[in-house]
C-alpha cells in the first residue's frame, strides 16, 4: 500500500484578479478551493491516474472538515489525525502579472498530538509498504521530527520517499529516506551553492547518495528538464514545450507518478513522472495533472541515460 503523510496540510485558495492595486479595493472575479498540502496532492494525483493511496494529515477545525468532504467527494482514501488548531489556508492570486503564492503557518500543534503521528504510523504502516512525506511542518515542530519519524519507519521496513526543503529536508535526510525529490532551489539549499552546470548537479548528486545511503534522487529543474540520480546509473529528461499555466503542484504531481509507476522500472517511472509534471504545469490554477494530458505527453517525453 501506498501511503503518503502532510503534518501541514492547507486548502489551497485560488484568487483570480485582475491586478494588484495599492489603497484600492481588488474585486475578485472568481475564488476556488483545493485540498492541499504536498502529500494530499501525491495522494490526488495517485487517484486521477488510477492508483490508491492513503492521505494521512492532521487536520483541524472547519477547514479540515472541508478537506475531507473535498477528499471524499474525489474518492481520495485519508485517514485524519485530528488537531485543535484550523487547518491553514494558503492563498494563491492569480493576475494578469502572474501568480502570488502565500504560504501561511499555521498554529501550534500540541506535543502529544506529534506523539500520535507515530503510533498512527505503527498502527496502519506495514513492512514492504511505502509512505511519502512531502512538506512543511507545523509551526513550532522541530525539523528533528522528520528525523524520528523516517528512522522509525526505515525500521518497520517501509519504502520512504521524502521531499522537503531547507533544515527540515536536511534533518530528514538523518533518518534515511530511500528517495529525496528537491527541485533545483531545495537542492541548491541542500548542497550550500548555486550549481549552474549539470554536470556539478550530478557530482553533488552522487555525494548525495554516497553519504546517506539514498535509492535514489528525483531532481526536477523546471523549464530545464529533470534528473534521476542513482547510484549505479542516471537519467535525463528534457523538458516538453508545453503552455505554462501555474506550476503549482507539478512537483507533487511528479513524484505521484514516479511512486505509482515504479513497478515499471526506473525509466518507464521517470517517463510517466515528467509526463505527469509537465501535465500538471499545462492546468490552470492548483489543479494537479489530468490523467488523459499525461496520456498524451508521454510519447513526448525523451530520456537520454546520462551514466
Ligand atoms: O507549505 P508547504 O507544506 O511546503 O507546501 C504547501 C503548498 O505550497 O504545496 C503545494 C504545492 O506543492 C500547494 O498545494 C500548497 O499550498
Amino acid at each position: 500500500m501506498i501511503f503518503t503523510l502532510t503534518m501541514n496540510p492547507c486548502l489551497d485558495r485560488y484568487i483570480y484578479v485582475d491586478d494588484l492595486k495599492l489603497d484600492d479595493t481588488i474585486r475578485a472575479k472568481k475564488v476556488v478551493d483545493y485540498p492541499a498540502g504536498k502529500g494530499i496532492d501525491v495522494s490526488r494525483v495517485i487517484k486521477e491516474l488510477g492508483g490508491i493511496s492513503v492521505a494521512i494529515s492532521l487536520l483541524g477545525g472547519d477547514t479540515g472538515r472541508k478537506i475531507e468532504e473535498m477528499l471524499d467527494m474525489e474518492g481520495v482514501i485519508y485517514t485524519t489525525i485530528r488537531v485543535s488548531v484550523e487547518t491553514r489556508t494558503n492563498i494563491i492570486l492569480e493576475t494578469n502579472s502572474g501568480q502570488f503564492r502565500i504560504s501561511v503557518p499555521t498554529k501550534k500543534v500540541s506535543r502529544k498530538k506529534l506523539e500520535t503521528v507515530l503510533e498512527v504510523l505503527n498502527a496502519i504502516v506495514r513492512k514492504g509498504d511505502i509512505i511519502v512525506i512531502s512538506g512543511s511542518l507545523p509551526t513550532g515542530v522541530s525539523p528533528d521530527f522528520y528525523t524520528g519519524i523516517i528512522f522509525a519507519l526505515k525500521q518497520w521496513g517501509v519504502y520512504v520517499y521524502f521531499d522537503a526543503d531547507g533544515e527540515k529536508l536536511k534533518s530528514g535526510l538523518l533518518g534515511g529516506p530511500d528517495v529525496i525529490k528537491p527541485n533545483q532551489h531545495e537542492f541548491e539549499r541542500l548542497v550550500g551553492k548555486k550549481i549552474e552546470k549539470f554536470e556539478d548537479f550530478i557530482e553533488q548528486g552522487k555525494k548525495l547518495i554516497l553519504e546517506y545511503n539514498l535509492k535514489e534522487i528525483l531532481l526536477t529543474l523546471g523549464s530545464k528538464g529533470a534528473l534521476l540520480l542513482a547510484n549505479d546509473e542516471g537519467y535525463f529528461a528534457k523538458p516538453i514545450d508545453v503552455p505554462v499555466n501555474s506550476a503549482v503542484g507539478a512537483g507533487d504531481s511528479f513524484l505521484a507518478a514516479y511512486v505509482l509507476m515504479r513497478d515499471k522500472g526506473r525509466y518507464e517511472a521517470f517517463k510517466w513522472a515528467n509526463a505527469a509534471g509537465n501535465a500538471a504545469v499545462m492546468t490552470p490554477g492548483t489543479e494537479l495533472c489530468k490523467k488523459d494530458d499525461v496520456l498524451n505527453l508521454l510519447d513526448r517525453v525523451q530520456i537520454e541515460r546520462i551514466y
